[in-house]
């Protein structure tokens, strides 16, 4: 016979107002290391909250935290608006379960046994389990999709196995806050989005959680909310599209990004650029549109110098130009290419180690600058402009073919640079 569970998330009665979650003021140090202060934030009921941030910045530790796992310095974490240091182990476990980091766990157990000890916190000292209890286990390991796996040892599993059944028996806890600490690591794609869309739909169900991830475009995609922990604390909190822009990410990983929007969504894409080293060259791009922005991110993330023109305002070479601080030539939509725009594209056309033809070059009124010297035709999945004139390359040969070009310094003083400003 179980006991009840402390909290149903789905009972309508319950109407508590508030943030299911909050985590106030929260510090935590291991011996004279201080992992993280000054934390602050909530959680709303039915939402999922993404922790992110590099490694050993204190995901783990915040969770530990807030599952009551992990005494902190000062802070108060609370559920359902009760400090959880105001209840006993088993009601806090009645109230969140979790998933750990690691799946190393060695035990001697099957998979159905291994979910079945999520229903401890639900059974007095002397129950067993009953037909509740036994439906709670199948349904979680239905929904982790671990069914079939029911009956062999949890040590004979792969990693992203044992990680869907350690959800399962998160889930068979039947806890209105679920805590999961990266609960994509070993999982391949497929697998990682099941998951996410099962938290997901718990959520929609009503549930809370948090989860840390890794990947900023999954954590992106599924969370309502991020919290990136940084540097000993947050560092930027609130909707993915505001958390994960190319300013924090360089705070926060010392990486350089490339920020963009997810297809079919807007949840921020991030790409992680190249050391802007690798490929030292200067590159002018002629062309508009998005094979022309494409080709502008591939050489930025190559570690180009790039510039761009003459394309119109707006355009989204212009404007991917604009992101990644690359200088762009620009005229008023549907406007004639002035004198200055075409003396400036020429000169940058000029100076650089090579011209990049990306994309549409103008069809009688299009922007164009046409030069000469080493000059490469580039194909994107956008177009199928080809050149008979020039080199054409795959966008993504654009940087090695690039890297093999001889920089302006060496070139032919002779070579022409053509100045026409028609293709
Ligand atoms: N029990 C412990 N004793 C001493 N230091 C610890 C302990 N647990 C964690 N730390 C340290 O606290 C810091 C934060 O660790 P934590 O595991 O919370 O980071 P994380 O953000 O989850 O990292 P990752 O992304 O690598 O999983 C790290 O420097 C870690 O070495």
């Amino acid at each position: 016979m179980s006991e009840q569970p402390a909290h149903d998330s789905s009972d309508p009665e319950r109407g508590r107002s508030g943030p299911m979650l909050d985590v106030s003021d929260l510090a935590v140090s291991f011996g004279e290391q201080s992992v993280v202060s000054s934390v602050d934030f909530s959680v709303d009921r039915g939402s999922l909250v993404g922790l992110v941030g590099p490694n050993g910045a204190g995901k783990t530790t915040v969770l530990r935290a807030v599952k009551g796992t992990l005494n902190p310095d000062t802070g108060t974490v609370r559920v359902d608006g009760e400090p959880i240091s105001d209840r006993s182990a088993k009601a806090v476990s009645r109230l969140v379960a979790s998933t750990p980091q690691g799946t190393s766990l060695s035990f001697d157990f099957s998979v159905r046994q291994t979910v079945e000890m999520g229903r401890t916190p639900h059974l007095g000292r002397f129950d067993r389990m009953d037909d509740g209890d036994r439906s709670a286990v199948e349904t979680a390991m239905e929904r982790a999709s671990v069914a079939k796996f029911a009956d062999r040892p949890f040590t004979s599993l792969s990693g992203g196995e044992r990680q869907r059944v350690l959800l399962a028996r998160a889930l068979a806890q039947e806890t209105p806050v679920l805590l999961l600490d990266e609960p994509t690591a070993n999982l391949d794609i497929n697998h990682a989005v099941r998951t996410l869309e099962l938290v997901r739909t718990l959520v929609g169900d009503g549930k809370t959680a948090i989860a840390a991830i890794h990947d900023l475009n999954l954590a992106a995609r599924y969370c309502d909310k991020l919290v990136l922990l940084a540097g000993g604390g947050i560092c930027a909190a609130g909707r993915p599209a505001d958390v994960l822009t190319s300013d924090t990410l360089r705070d926060a990983f010392d990486a350089e990004t490339l920020v963009t929007t997810q297809p079919g969504t807007d949840a921020p894409l991030v790409t992680p650029l190249a050391d802007r080293e690798t490929v030292d060259r200067r590159i002018h791009v002629v062309g508009t549109g998005k094979p022309a922005a494409s080709a502008v991110s591939t050489l930025v993330g190559a570690g180009c110098r790039v510039s761009v023109g003459v394309v119109p305002a707006g355009d989204a070479a212009a404007e991917r130009s604009r992101d990644l601080d690359c200088e762009a030539v620009t005229v008023p939509a549907f406007a004639g290419i002035d004198d200055a725009a075409r003396e400036r594209a020429v000169e940058l056309a000029q100076a650089a180690d090579a011209v990049v033809i990306a994309g549409e070059t103008g069809d009688g009124n299009s922007p164009v600058v046409r030069a000469g010297g080493t000059c490469l035709a580039v194909e994107t999945d956008e177009s199928d402009y080809t050149s008979t004139t020039h080199d054409t390359v795959p966008l993504a040969a654009l940087p090695a073919s690039v890297a093999s070009l001889p920089p302006a310094s060496e070139r032919d003083a002779t070579l022409p640079l053509n100045q026409s400003t028609t293709d």
